[in-house]
């Protein structure tokens, strides 16, 4: 978005972070860096229920809606296998009634603790487009609560291959493994193509639209 936006031609605004946790923001924003510039809007939009691709493209299209511009949202969810994805989407209203103890023991009469994390990220440039989503995920497992309860079920969540939960590990090292910072990486990955395409498509109109004298000029070895 902001390389699609230094080419002038394809984001005519910049892009709003639609959110209404200032914890996913702050994340966002480490995350992200410079790399892709944006301004946030804290609104708790409502949310569809079902897959959470779908949940996240309809918040895009909500946002863009209220924003009338280009808008970036997204959804989280934590998923336990034994449970065949549930939680999932609706993790928000389970934590607030039971907490991290409760959702322990929904684990309580299954051997298997494995769970996911999942972040769909979906970008729209506008009302009337369709959001494109950017799906990361974190393995891990479920485990009692260590660490700070500063965000959501962080302190529940033990990423594989660490001996830590998302709250006990610096917020650094949760930013480079995490569910959000693997859908952002996609996010990154698909606004540079968009930008090199772009400056592909000016630089071929450059090499064949300037002439002299009837030679072409420009710098067609660049193309
Ligand atoms: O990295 C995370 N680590 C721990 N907990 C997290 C994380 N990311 C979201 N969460 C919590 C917030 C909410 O309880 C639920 C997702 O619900 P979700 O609807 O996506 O978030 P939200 O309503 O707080 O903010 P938004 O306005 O962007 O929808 O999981
Ligand atoms: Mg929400």
């Amino acid at each position: 978005m902001a390389a699609a936006r230094a080419s002038g031609l394809v984001v005519p605004r910049p892009v709003t972070f639609v959110t209404g946790n200032a914890k996913k923001l702050e994340e966002v924003r480490a995350i992200l860096g410079n790399s892709i510039p944006f301004q946030s809007l804290k609104l708790d939009l409502p949310e569809l229920q079902g897959e959470p691709e779908d949940i996240s493209k309809e918040k895009a299209r909500l946002a863009s809606v209220e924003v009338n511009g280009p808008v970036l949202v997204e959804d989280t969810c934590l998923c336990f296998n034994a449970l065949k994805g549930l939680p999932g989407p609706y993790v928000k209203w389970f934590l607030q009634k039971l907490g991290h103890e409760g959702l322990n023991n929904m684990l309580m009469a299954y051997e298997d603790k494995s769970a996911y994390a999942l972040c769909a990220f979906s970008f729209a440039l506008g009302p009337n487009a369709e959001p494109i989503t950017f799906l990361g995920r974190t393995p891990g497992k479920i485990v009692p609560p260590r660490g700070p309860n500063d965000f959501g079920w962080d302190p529940i969540f033990q990423p594989d291959g660490y001996e830590q939960t998302y709250a006990e590990m610096p917020k650094e090292e949760k930013n480079k493994i995490s569910h959000r910072s693997k859908a952002l990486d996609l996010l990154v990955i698909s606004t540079l193509t968009l930008l090199l395409q772009t400056l592909k498509k000016k630089l071929l109109t450059f090499s064949w639209g300037s002439t002299e004298k009837g030679k072409r000029v420009g710098f067609p070895f660049l193309i």
